[in-house]
């Protein structure tokens, strides 16, 4: 089988596209690793391909290429409606086909969520939102999303998405309910499907509109974020279940747990220190206290468990609908590896995430000339309190209340040198939003 796509074009093609990665980088050569050609109605049919950019520096990448015979080379598949179609039918229909180097395997659960009717002829529709990836609203009751950079290895979407879907009673998400998996050399997961929920707002969204209020929170929003904790809280639950699949069993935390953790996030201070020190020269001077701080972790006498856990939780991984909250997106944090995101942590990892979303939130309220409030530290405290009202006694949580808050502090680090390395690649501006908490973070010597 040759791919019919003129690789000479895809260069200039992949810069044009939203989800390409590497915008900044001179290619060297692109090359299709597989594809495979599935049929549509009317004698056509489209390619689905999986390409590899080689860059003239740096780590190669791989992308997945949905493209039609076009006179131009190139032309990206996912604007027909009828490709769409045949790409959901092939997970839903659990096809098998066979393609240039290995196969394409349609998944679809047997769970009570994916016994779903759906109209015909299927109405599809692209969502008209900034991201990563691709995704299309099916029959308005699904969304599959077509993701546009590859990486081998199971990807942690699908993998907890499945585990919450087959295993926990955990439904405070969109469940997920199939997925298309390329199997052989360039084996990944290349689209997920979930349960859609229409007339959804973002955290983000709903909790900026919250701050913008005036300087103090509602007691109907302390509420809502006291809700938030909870529902954190019963993930942790539902990823703490005992189970024999040893991807997702609870292991003891042990002293050299917290040791590596604490050598990871002095060695993640190095780079972030070096990456920013053009931008923002003043952390050089914290450099010491930080590292003095991310070393107490360890520390910690070793008590609770690691679990897998939500792993890039902020605002906008929460979808705020009928009056609840959804957490989703479980692919963890997009500048690690596939290994990594699938490691077992504290669950303290993701309540960190979100007590940083809320400064994000402080901050960015403040850069739009709200004055200065009481948000911050009620919104921290509502939030933790619902959670911790959920877990306690939780044999995943730390026992004392010293190493509750010596790692939650440690993990609220992290994530702010994780903030300044991801926005110095993607936001300069929003850069002083981390630094700034950097400057200000109390530490213990
Ligand atoms: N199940 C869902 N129901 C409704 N809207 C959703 C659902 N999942 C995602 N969305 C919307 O799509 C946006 C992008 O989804 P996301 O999975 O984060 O994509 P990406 O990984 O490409 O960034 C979300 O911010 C949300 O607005
Ligand atoms: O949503 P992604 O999985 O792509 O997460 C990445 O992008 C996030 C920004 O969209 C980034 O989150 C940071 O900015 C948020 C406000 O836009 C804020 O709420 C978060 O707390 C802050 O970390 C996330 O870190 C990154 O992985």
């Amino acid at each position: 089988m040759t791919a019919p796509i003129d690789l000479t074009k895809l260069p200039d093609y992949l810069r044009g596209q939203r989800w390409f990665a590497g915008k900044a980088w001179p290619i060297k050569s692109v090359s299709t690793v597989d594809h495979v050609n599935v049929d549509l109605p009317g004698d056509r049919s489209f390619t689905l391909a999986v390409v590899e950019v080689v860059y003239e520096l740096g780590s190669p990448e791989r992308y997945l290429l949905p493209v039609l015979p076009s006179e131009e080379g190139v032309k990206d598949a996912f604007e027909d409606a009828e490709v769409l179609r045949a790409l959901f039918q092939l997970i839903r229909e659990k096809r098998e086909l066979p393609s240039a180097s290995g196969k394409l395997v349609g998944e679809w659960l047997d769970t009570p969520e994916g016994l779903i009717a759906l109209p015909s002829p299927l109405p599809v529709r692209r969502l008209q939102v900034e991201q990563s990836n691709t995704s299309v609203v099916v029959g308005e009751q699904l969304i599959l999303k077509v993701i546009r950079k590859l990486e081998a290895g199971i990807n942690p979407e699908y993998e907890v998405g499945r585990f919450l879907a087959t295993k926990t009673s955990f439904r405070a998400t969109p469940t997920l309910l199939g997925a298309l998996q390329s199997e052989g050399p360039a084996g990944a997961t290349l689209a997920v499907v979930h349960r859609f929920i229409p007339d959804v707002t973002d955290g983000w969204r709903y909790t900026l509109d919250c701050f913008r209020q005036g300087p103090r929170l509602s007691d109907a929003f302390l509420k809502d974020l006291r809700v938030l904790g909870e529902r954190l809280g019963q993930l942790h639950h539902a990823l703490a279940s005992s189970t024999d699949d040893p991807a997702f069993a609870p292991e003891p935390l042990l002293a050299e747990d917290v040791q590596r953790w604490s050598a990871s996030i002095v060695g993640e201070m190095g780079v972030t220190l070096s990456q920013a020190a053009r931008h923002s020269p003043e952390l050089e001077n914290r450099r010491e206290d930080l590292i003095g701080h991310a070393r107490q972790l360890a520390h910690v006498p070793p008590s609770g468990q690691k679990i897998r856990i939500h792993g890039d939780l902020h605002l906008g991984q929460v979808l705020r609908s009928g009056g609840d909250w959804l957490l989703f997106d479980f692919e963890g944090e997009p500048g690690r590896s596939f290994a990594q995101r699938r490691e077992k942590y504290s669950a303290l990892r993701d309540v960190a995430g979100m007590l940083r979303s809320f400064d994000y939130a402080e901050a960015t309220v403040r850069l739009e000339g709200q004055p200065e409030g009481d948000r911050l530290q009620p919104a921290r405290q509502a939030f933790l309190e619902g959670y911790r009202a959920t877990t306690a006694g939780a044999a995943f949580l730390p026992q004392s209340e010293a190493s509750f808050t010596a790692m939650l502090g440690a993990f609220e680090l992290e994530k702010m040198l994780y903030e300044v390395r991801y926005e110095l690649q993607n936001r300069p501006d929003w850069v002083r939003i981390p630094v700034q908490a950097l400057m200000r973070m109390e530490v213990r010597k």
